[in-house]
C-alpha cells in the first residue's frame, strides 16, 4: 500500500475549527497521513481569539528536521506563519528539503479580526515563501495585501492573480468567499496563462471558520497524492462545499464547519 503524506506548518486552534487540527481532519478524510510543525499555539474558540503564544523559529526548524530526516512529505502547506522570523525559517527548511509541492495560505487575520501575522512580516512572506510556492491560496483581503491591488472585481482579482504569479507563485487560486454579491461563491485558479473558474451554491451561515484552512489543506492533500493542481483545486471546492452545507451547530459563535461531511454524504 502506498502511503501518501502531508506536512502542515501552521498554528494550533484550541478550538479544532482552523490551523492545524482542520488541516489534519482535512488529511485524514482525504485519505492521506497528516503531520505537524507548529509555528503558534492560539487560545481560540468560535466566539474568537483569546491568545497567541507563537513558537521560537528554532523549535518550528526543530519540528521540521524530524518529519524531513524520517518520514518525508509528499506535500506540505503552510497557514499561520506569524513571524518574519518563522517565515524565512520555513522558507529555508523548503528549500534545504526540496519540497516543491507546497501549498502557501498567507494567513493574515482571523474572521473575527485577530491578526495571525504580524504586519512587518508581509515583506518576508512576498519575498521569502512566494516564490516557493506552488500553489498560493489567498483570499481577496490577503490577495489585497500581497499585491496592493483593491479587489472589488473579477477583473480585479484576475489582475492580482497575474501579479501573484509573477510573484512567482506557480498556479494562484484567490478564493471568493469574501465576495458576497451573487449566488455562488467562486474560487479563480491562475496558472500563468489561463483562468479557471471553481463555482458552487453560496450558503448562507456564520459557521465558516476555518474554510480557508479547510480549503487549503485539501489541496495539499490531492498534490500529495500526485493529483493535477486544476483537479487538486476541484475536489478542494467540492470537500469545503460538503463541510459548510452540514454544520455541526457546535459552539457560540462561527462554528468550525463539518470535516466528514464530504465522506458521509459526498459532494
Ligand atoms: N458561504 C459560503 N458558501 C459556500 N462556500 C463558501 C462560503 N464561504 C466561503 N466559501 C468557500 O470556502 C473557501 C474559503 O473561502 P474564503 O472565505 O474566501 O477564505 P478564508 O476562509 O481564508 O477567508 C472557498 O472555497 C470559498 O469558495
Ligand atoms: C491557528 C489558526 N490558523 C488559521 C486561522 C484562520 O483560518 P481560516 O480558515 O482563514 O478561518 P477563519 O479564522 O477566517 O474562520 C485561524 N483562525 N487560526
Amino acid at each position: 500500500m502506498t502511503v501518501y503524506k502531508a506536512l502542515t506548518i501552521a498554528g494550533s486552534d484550541s478550538g479544532g475549527g482552523a490551523g492545524i487540527q482542520a488541516d489534519l481532519k482535512t488529511f485524514q478524510e482525504l485519505g492521506v497521513f497528516g503531520m505537524s510543525a507548529i509555528t503558534a499555539v492560539t487560545a481560540q474558540n468560535t466566539l474568537g481569539v483569546q491568545g497567541v503564544y507563537p513558537l521560537s523559529a528554532e523549535a518550528v526548524a526543530a519540528q521540521i528536521e524530524s518529519v524531513a530526516a524520517d518520514l518525508g512529505a509528499d506535500a506540505v502547506k503552510t497557514g499561520m506563519l506569524f513571524s518574519a522570523d518563522i517565515i524565512r525559517t520555513v522558507a529555508e527548511q523548503v528549500k534545504k528539503h526540496g519540497w516543491e509541492r507546497l501549498v502557501v495560505d498567507p494567513v493574515m487575520i482571523a474572521k473575527g479580526g485577530a491578526p495571525l501575522l504580524q504586519e512587518e512580516a508581509v515583506a518576508a512572506l512576498k519575498e521569502a515563501l512566494l516564490p516557493l510556492a506552488f500553489v498560493i491560496t489567498p483570499n481577496i483581503p490577503e490577495a489585497e495585501a500581497l499585491t496592493g491591488i483593491a479587489i472589488r472585481t473579477m477583473d480585479d482579482r484576475r489582475e492580482a492573480a497575474r501579479l501573484l504569479h509573477r510573484m512567482g507563485a506557480r498556479y494562484v487560486v484567490i478564493k471568493g468567499g469574501h465576495d458576497d454579491e451573487g449566488e455562488e461563491t467562486v474560487d479563480l485558479l491562475y496558472n500563468g496563462s489561463e483562468f479557471s473558474y471553481f463555482k458552487s451554491k453560496r450558503i448562507d451561515t456564520r459557521h465558516t471558520h476555518g474554510t480557508g484552512c479547510t480549503f487549503a489543506a485539501a489541496v495539499a492533500a490531492e498534490l500529495a497524492k500526485g493529483r493535477h493542481p486544476v483537479d487538486a483545486v476541484g475536489t478542494a471546492k467540492s470537500f469545503v462545499q460538503a463541510a459548510i452545507s452540514e454544520p455541526l451547530g457546535i459552539g457560540q459563535g462561527h462554528g468550525p464547519t463539518n470535516h466528514w461531511a464530504y465522506r458521509q454524504y459526498g459532494e
